[in-house]
């Protein structure tokens, strides 16, 4: 059995008394090594539930449990050993007057001892393909290795959960599946849990269970085929498709007889040859 590490209770939250509800009664579990995607329209409240995971933001009502402890005030820094979190846009991340001075920030907030700290920058630089840069300044840096050194910088301080809040969403394709492999690798090592916030649906394939947001609830939750099945559905709330999952539909329209349930390249692939060798 897996260990639950993250608990919404029947948490809403808005942003102050006047404004309106940004999350109305989420309730959901994440578990040990799991990979959660969570999507929905722009809006929807999928940030909101970010920042509240680690204490950045505390909801109105309900509660948030982390790896057993409630998310609150006094908490936080306890919070923040376990849920390591990457937003957007990395300038706002960086602190250090060099790549590994940024590395080394957060792990010099949680106490790591100096000769592990060492040990740790040069692994993760490693890791995200940033080691010679090193001893680059930040600001010197493109969007993409910013989004690079940031997601070092959360591996370096070893949390339970990871949230990408569309941390590679200035990576080049490449360099997103290859990021994606060295997080895959860490899972596995570490038994770290993936949350991944994203509008690449190609991602959100790769998940092992996806969350729907829409107008700040909990719209559905299931396996990423079990959610893609609801085209229409998922169309009036705003959200589209994986391409293939698209094509393979209207392959199907157009009489191929192909499962229209393909989801990525390789299963289109094979309901197509599967379907052209009985021709
Ligand atoms: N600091 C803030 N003050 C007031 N309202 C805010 C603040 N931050 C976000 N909101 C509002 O809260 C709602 C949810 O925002 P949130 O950023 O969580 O959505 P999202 O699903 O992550 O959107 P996107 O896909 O565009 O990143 C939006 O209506 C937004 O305008």
């Amino acid at each position: 059995m897996r260990d639950k590490l993250v608990e919404f209770k029947n948490v809403s939250f808005r942003y102050g008394e006047d404004e309106p509800w940004v999350l109305k009664n989420c309730s959901f579990e994440i578990y040990e090594n799991e990979a959660i995607a969570i999507i929905g329209h722009n809006g929807s409240g999928k940030s909101t539930i970010a920042k509240l995971m680690n204490g950045l933001l505390f909801p109105q009502e309900g509660a948030i449990v982390i790896n057993g402890r409630t998310v609150t005030q006094d908490s936080i820094w306890e919070i923040r050993k376990d849920v390591g979190m990457v937003f957007q846009n990395p300038d706002n991340q960086f602190v250090g007057t060099t790549v590994q001075d940024d590395v080394a920030f957060g792990m010099e907030n949680r106490g790591i001892e100096r000769g592990e700290m060492v040990k740790r920058i040069d692994d993760t630089l490693s890791a995200v393909g940033m080691q010679e840069y090193r001893l680059t300044e930040p600001h010197k840096l493109s969007g993409g290795q910013k989004q690079r050194v940031a997601i070092a910088g959360v591996l370096a301080i070893f949390p339970n959960v990871l949230i990408l809040d569309e941390a590679t969403a200035m990576l080049d394709p490449r360099g997103r599946t290859d990021i994606m492999k060295t997080i895959t690798r860490v899972m596995a090592e570490r038994s770290l849990s993936l949350i991944t916030i994203t509008h690449d649906l190609q991602e959100v394939v790769q998940a092992e269970r996806v969350i729907v947001m829409n107008e700040g609830a909990i719209w559905d939750e299931a396996a990423p085929r079990e959610i893609f099945e609801k085209k229409a559905e998922l169309r009036q709330i705003g959200l589209d498709i994986p391409f293939v999952a698209a094509l393979s539909d209207e392959l199907q329209k157009a009489g191929v007889p192909i499962n229209h349930e393909a989801l990525n390249h390789r299963e289109l692939l094979e309901e197509l040859w599967t379907s052209h060798s009985s021709m």
